[in-house]
């Protein structure tokens, strides 16, 4: 089980030991599961929910990056966005930067929708509007249109990111969440390696049917999406509830395809439901639960270290083939997509081995996350002050390999501290403002960094410098806050806890379920 507590590993032993006596349950009368038969049951539900929640983040990332892509897509017919629409590279990152001030406005209303509706089908209907929403870039054309939709889709699909950690949360517990928000967030990688090598194709697409390229892609990932976020109100397991207690159907559930459950037999349930109380009686919360969120400063350094993680991240989304051209001018449009998706391959080997670390040794997060923006900087360092191309683009690869565990490890220490204090609404909570707010990270990269930054953007061995010297300084704020935050939590919130050796097992028990956000709801 997880948990942040000093003595973890003492706490651990002694919940693991109550588990492992023999015969039944003393509260629920059950016969008690072994760990095989536990595991077994997050097998189930990783192959129900992992593959969806990975489909969906790849095809949501690839809509919203989209729009970068188009902007250059067929320039030698003179079909592309830019040039149909005229756009100033101002207006260009304008539009960018919009969407993500939307993220940072809507990300936290929606996931407070998110856990008092199904949180399923608040997923799919984001999925849903984010294709719709996609297949409308096909109609941009004028500057305000263009504008108008980047606004739109931020607004629908804010709350997708911290919406899937959060729907994460109510199937797994805290140390098993690392490595899950690690898996689907690869998704994010793939697209924007390979979606660059896809509008290839779309750019030969270019004059059929009336239709242009980039035209052509939105309408195709649209409708793809869509589709996908048909399946998913069917696929997607909704919130797990007690067995033998009748579910509360809501009036909208008469519209929505019946579910097949993703775990199939009374005993699964039951075993699931003893390892996870937590999301079976979610107490219904408040105005004041979620002031108490919300005024709770741990909020403030966990905001820091993703506005630092997520800016670089999206800095170089956005970026990344300026940044390589920077270091060679002479690279081709082909050239520079080919080398833009190492960078990602970086990032997705680095999230496949840090996140299972940073589970198995849960008491590291910070300095997991830590090493990863140290990583970051001193490639960034050496994109910025060597002199040999290829070793600028080294760095470039380095940047993406100490992206992986950043902004994952962010979402899941966020989930556990708020967890354990706050219970389910402070996960919804936290995981929405940590994103939402630090997303502001994002639109600093987007707007006022790089071609945003008319003395950075001259072009010569100097070009992008002062851009890429104040993502590391903010990468340095990063990782200083992470080790603030972590001496507090050591200092505060450890001295608090009893040592697990001198307390009995229902007193184990009962702070394990208090650490879920149960507090007296059990009967
Ligand atoms: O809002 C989200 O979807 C989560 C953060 C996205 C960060 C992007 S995904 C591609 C790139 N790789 C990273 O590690 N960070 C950025």
């Amino acid at each position: 089980m997880g948990s942040t507590n000093p003595n973890s590993k003492a706490y651990e032993e002694a919940v693991d030991s109550r588990d492992s006596d023999a015969g039944p349950d003393a509260e629920t009368g059950m016969e008690i599961a072994s760990d095989a038969e536990v595991e077994r049951i997050y097998v189930k539900l990783d192959r129900r929910i992992i593959p969806a929640l990975w489909t969906l983040y790849f095809l949501c990332a690839a809509i919203r990056s989209n729009v970068g892509l188009a902007l250059t897509m067929n320039s030698s017919t003179g079909d592309s966005l830019s040039q149909r629409l005229h756009l100033s590279g101002h207006q260009i990152s304008t539009g960018l930067a919009l969407f993500y001030v939307c993220y940072v406005v809507f990300d936290f209303p929606s996931n407070l929708i998110m856990s008092k509706l199904s949180p399923h089908v608040w997923l799919s209907r984001i999925v849903l509007c984010v294709g719709i929403v996609g297949a409308c870039h096909a109609a941009l054309s004028a500057v305000w249109n263009y504008y108008l939709i980047r606004l739109i889709l931020g607004i629908v699909i804010a709350g997708m990111w911290p919406g899937m950690a959060y729907y994460v949360t109510l199937f797994y517990p805290p140390s098993l969440t690392g490595k899950r928000i690690g898996y689907y967030f690869t998704a994010a990688q793939v697209s924007a390696a390979v979606v660059s090598l896809v509008s290839a194709g779309f750019q030969k697409m270019n004059g059929y049917g009336g239709l242009v390229g980039y035209e052509w892609m939105f309408l195709i990932y649209g409708l793809v999406t869509a589709i996908d976020a048909i399946l998913l109100l069917w696929w997607l397991p909704d919130r797990p509830f007690p067995p033998g207690e009748s579910r509360k159907l809501r009036w909208y559930y008469r519209y929505l395809p019946r579910q097949v459950p993703a775990l199939a037999t009374e005993r699964d349930r039951k075993v699931h439901y003893e390892e996870m109380t937590r999301v079976y009686h979610a107490p219904p919360w408040g105005i004041r639960d979620l002031g108490k969120v919300m005024l709770d400063w741990r909020i403030w350094p966990l905001t820091v270290m993703y506005f630092g993680v997520v800016g670089v991240g999206i800095g170089v989304q956005n970026y990344g083939t300026l940044i390589i051209r920077a270091t060679n001018p002479k690279l081709t449009s082909v050239q520079l997509s080919l080398l833009f998706a190492p960078i990602w391959v970086m990032d997705l080997i680095a999230i496949l081995i840090a996140m299972p670390l940073s589970d198995r040794f849960n008491k590291k997060r910070p300095f997991i996350f830590s090493f990863g923006c140290t990583v970051q900087i001193i490639g960034l360092c050496m994109t910025t002050f060597a002199s040999a191309p290829w070793t600028r683009y080294g760095g470039l690869l380095l940047v993406g390999f100490g992206l992986g565990p950043t902004t994952p490890n962010v979402m899941v220490w966020t989930s556990e501290i708020f967890s354990r204090r706050h219970g389910e609404v402070g996960v919804a909570a936290a995981s929405a403002l940590v994103s939402g707010l630090g997303n502001l990270g994002s639109v600093t990269t987007t707007y006022a960094l790089y071609t945003g930054w008319a003395s950075d953007n001259v072009p010569g061995p100097r070009q992008y410098r002062k851009s890429n010297i104040v993502m590391i300084a903010i990468l340095a704020t990063s990782i200083l806050s992470s080790m603030v935050l972590k001496t507090l939590l050591h200092f505060i919130d450890d001295k608090n806890v009893e040592d697990p050796q001198n307390m009995d097992r229902a007193a184990i028990r009962e702070r394990e379920r208090e650490e879920r956000g149960l507090r007296g709801t059990r009967q």
